[in-house]
């Protein structure tokens, strides 16, 4: 009994003198889901700086975790409006904003990079860190699709390199994908499992295969949907439907896409289709094609599968 005790209690200091090797975190791009990491984040009690390209762009990113906090607020403090203002006064007084990476890295222990989803720019933003973060810090990138180990080889270190992939809204979805490349120590992948669930995630092991576990299938599966339909098998509404009530899925695959951007899903596509076009899953789609060239991209737009313009 005091063996298992003793051994509880070890394991429970490992876990927990771990789970606070991670205070200070830096996030790099402010947009949609920069914001939502830095909020969560700073939710569950760590430092955080959030980086931009402009001094704007951050007071946008703060305004949309202000927003963000105001729904949380309106169901925890419904009976308590002045607990919810300290609620949200402490939560963003752990958020600094920085225009400058460089600078921002200087006491990091993590990075988390979510900016836009350009191999070249992702590779020129590390190897620029590498040399002002000190030699603890881990970096991670929040990449939907491209390679962890094709942006980690930018740095002199890929032991302190791995994914760590959110997904939108990231305050709702309770899942964080833990990436690993060959490279990455045991040390760095415990701290960002242990990292993930200090967050309050739930968090699923991933090898740096394309698309990690979600996209691998939701991409192919949303794709499917749309061939189903270019074929005049079923209606792109009857679908949506028919994945909601007969799958359960909270959003139907043309509902989902226009959330999550036609443009990034065709992004997505044809990066694996170029990379890895012996795959007929990853073939593209002529209906996903159209849409991006009438510029309906979804809600973002106003338009895409449906119309989202205020009538
Ligand atoms: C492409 C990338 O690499 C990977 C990805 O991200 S893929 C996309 C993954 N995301 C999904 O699959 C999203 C699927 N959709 C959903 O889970 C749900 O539709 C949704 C959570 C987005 C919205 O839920 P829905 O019930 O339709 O709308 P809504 O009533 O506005 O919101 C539900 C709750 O979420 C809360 N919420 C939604 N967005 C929020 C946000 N940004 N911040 C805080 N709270 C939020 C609302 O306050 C509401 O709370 P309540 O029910 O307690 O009042
Ligand atoms: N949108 C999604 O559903 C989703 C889900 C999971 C992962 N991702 C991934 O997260 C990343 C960000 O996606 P997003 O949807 O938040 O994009 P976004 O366009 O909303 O935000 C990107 C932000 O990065 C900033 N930025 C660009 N280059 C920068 C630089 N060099 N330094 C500092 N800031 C810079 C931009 O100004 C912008 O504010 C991408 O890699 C994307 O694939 C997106």
């Amino acid at each position: 009994m005091a063996q298992i005790f003793r051994t509880t209690v070890r394991s429970f200091a490992t876990t927990s003198s771990r789970q606070n090797a991670i205070k200070t975190v830096t996030v790099i791009g402010g947009g949609l889901m920069g914001s939502g990491i830095a909020q969560v984040a700073a939710t569950t009690g760590h430092q955080v700086v959030m980086v931009d390209q402009t001094d704007d762009i951050l007071g946008k990113s703060k305004a949309s975790i202000q927003k963000s906090l105001q729904r949380v607020v309106k169901k925890k403090f419904a009976e308590d409006p002045k607990g919810g203002e300290q609620f949200v006064s402490d939560i963003l007084g752990r958020i600094t904003t920085q225009t400058d990476s460089n600078a921002a890295v200087a006491n990091s222990d993590l990075v988390i990079e979510a900016i836009v989803e350009n191999i070249d720019v992702k590779k020129k933003l590390f190897s620029s860190l590498d040399k002002a973060a000190p030699q603890h810090t881990i970096f991670t990138s929040n990449t939907s699709s491209l390679p962890i180990g094709d942006i980690a080889v930018s740095t002199q270190r890929q032991d302190r390199f791995g994914g760590l992939h959110f997904f939108n809204p990231v305050p709702m979805m309770k899942l964080l994908e833990v990436v690993r490349i060959p490279a990455t120590s045991d040390e760095t992948f415990n701290k960002l499992s242990d990292f993930g669930k200090a967050m309050k995630k739930t968090t699923v092991d991933c090898k740096d295969t394309p698309g990690f576990i979600v996209n691998r299938l939701l991409v192919p599966y949303t794709i499917e949907a749309m061939r189903m339909v270019e074929r005049g098998d079923a209606s792109f509404k009857d679908v949506d439907t028919a994945m909601k009530l007969g799958a359960g899925y909270p959003m139907g695959p043309f509902e989902l896409s226009d959330y999550v951007g036609l443009d990034t899903m065709k992004f997505i596509l044809d990066g694996w289709a170029e990379k890895y076009p012996e795959n007929p899953l990853f073939q593209p789609s002529a209906l996903l094609n159209k849409y991006v060239a009438e510029g309906k991209l979804g809600a973002k737009s106003g338009e895409g599968f449906y119309n989202y313009k205020k009538k």
